[in-house]
């Protein structure tokens, strides 16, 4: 089998690792299966894959897409550290409001499975780092582009580093308890 499932905090969040072959030119992995990753419970309609690079301090998020547009997220750190957090905000979830935050790297190629409903963010713990991630659900779409102030005191989430740079967008972002949410948990 070449990915290891790992479970975490909250049930439908999945740490992914990889199987590396190295050899004296390098390594090699598969970074997707469509068979196995369904086998995980985890959605593969991906729909769109994207790419960003941020310098050591940039925190980018919490983000999510309202229904109809709303995504899941196979993330991925292929230069440098991020810690990268997902947020429960499905009404009704056991797990309503609860985060999970965790180091991907170049070094780890460990991959986060976000369903939707889910904010997501992640810090840049490394000089520079890039950051990739296959999308489902629905393509980008501004009018449903939402988020969740990344230091919302009703989340608690533990960063890292504490002094960091926002986008003006991200700066202005509501706490979770004014958020424009329509996810329901299990529909
Ligand atoms: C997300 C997105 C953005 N854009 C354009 C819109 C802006 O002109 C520019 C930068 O967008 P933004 O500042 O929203 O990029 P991030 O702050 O990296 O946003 C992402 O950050 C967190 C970590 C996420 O999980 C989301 O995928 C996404 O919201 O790219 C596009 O053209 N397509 C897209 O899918």
């Amino acid at each position: 089998m070449p990915f290891e499932f790992i479970k975490t905090d909250i049930p439908d969040l999945i740490l992914v690792k990889p199987k590396v072959f190295e050899d004296c030119r390098g390594f090699f992995m598969e970074t997707y299966k469509k068979s196995d990753f369904e086998k995980a419970g985890i959605n593969t309609d991906f729909v769109q894959d994207n790419h960003s690079k941020s310098v050591r301090g940039v925190l980018r998020g919490l983000h999510y897409q309202k229904n109809p547009y709303a995504q899941g997220k196979l993330v991925r750190c292929i230069k440098g550290k991020i810690f990268d957090v997902a947020v429960d905000i499905r009404k009704g979830s056991p797990t309503f409001g609860k985060w999970v935050g965790l180091e991907l790297s170049e070094e780890n190629r460990l991959m986060l499975w976000i369903p939707e409903g889910f904010a997501h963010g992640f810090l840049t713990l490394s000089e520079e780092a890039e950051v990739i991630y296959k999308v489902t659900g629905g393509e980008y779409s501004p009018e449903h582009d939402a988020g969740i102030v990344w230091d919302d005191p009703d989340i608690g989430i533990d960063w890292p580093l504490k002094d960091v740079l926002l986008s003006e967008k991200d700066e202005n972002l509501p706490r979770l308890r004014d958020a424009d949410i329509n996810f329901v948990y299990g529909g």
